[in-house]
């Protein structure tokens, strides 16, 4: 799938498993393209008052992914930056159509990494119970979804953030030429 021109949006948006660096990486991805971060975790956080941990306990996983299936549509109809979307958005069928014309990258992460960086007890309600098992369950299950809707996967495996964000840059001839514009602007101030 590639982006069709002239569809507005994000320049790219990230998808991937808990772990993956979505939230890193696209903070680097916008340094170089000197542009902003979004990320849709925090949309939902912000509107609701609440961090995602709290809507899982006290609302259930449903009143979150329509939560976040919203903040999905405002930021791709709002945001020209880099988006990243929380892990599990891509899973919902509404959101998957509302990607189709995006840029998307696939953040591709392996278990341990994954596990060394959010120390599987950080507060992620999904992992709450047997957090490297159901880590991987998700990540089967989803692995055909962050697939079919991304344009370039990229591995981030002993991969760091600024470097994953180098390569999605040169993938793309408009963020190569984006990037290098931003770069002699900032040596020229
Ligand atoms: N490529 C990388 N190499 C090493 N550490 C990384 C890398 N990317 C991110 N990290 C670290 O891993 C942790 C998790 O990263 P981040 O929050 O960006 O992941 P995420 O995909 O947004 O996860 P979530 O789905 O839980 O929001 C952070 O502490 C971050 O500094
Ligand atoms: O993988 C998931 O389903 C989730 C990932 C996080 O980004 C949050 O959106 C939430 O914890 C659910
Ligand atoms: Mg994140």
């Amino acid at each position: 799938m590639s982006p069709i021109p002239g569809v507005d949006g994000p320049l790219v948006v990230l998808v991937g498993p808990p772990g993956a660096g979505k939230s890193t990486v696209a903070a680097a991805l916008a340094r170089l393209l000197g542009t902003e971060a979004r990320d849709t975790d925090s949309d939902v956080e912000a509107r609701a008052g609440r961090t995602v941990s709290e809507i899982f306990l006290y609302d259930g996983e449903p009143a979150f992914r329509d939560l976040e299936r919203e903040a999905v549509a405002t930021a791709l109809a709002e945001h020209t930056g880099v988006l990243a979307l929380g892990g599990g958005a891509p899973v919902d069928p509404a959101t998957r159509e509302l990607l189709q014309p995006q840029r998307v990258v696939f953040l591709d992460v392996g278990l341990a990494a994954a596990a060394r960086r959010i120390g599987m007890d950080a507060p992620r309600p999904l992992l709450l119970d047997s957090p490297r098992a159901t880590w991987t369950r998700l990540m089967d299950a989803r692995r055909p979804v962050y697939t079919e809707v991304a344009d370039l996967v990229v591995t981030t495996t002993e991969v760091d953030a600024d470097a994953v964000a180098a390569q999605v840059v040169d993938h793309f001839d408009d963020l190569r030429a984006r990037a290098r514009a931003t770069a002699e602007q900032g040596s020229s101030t």
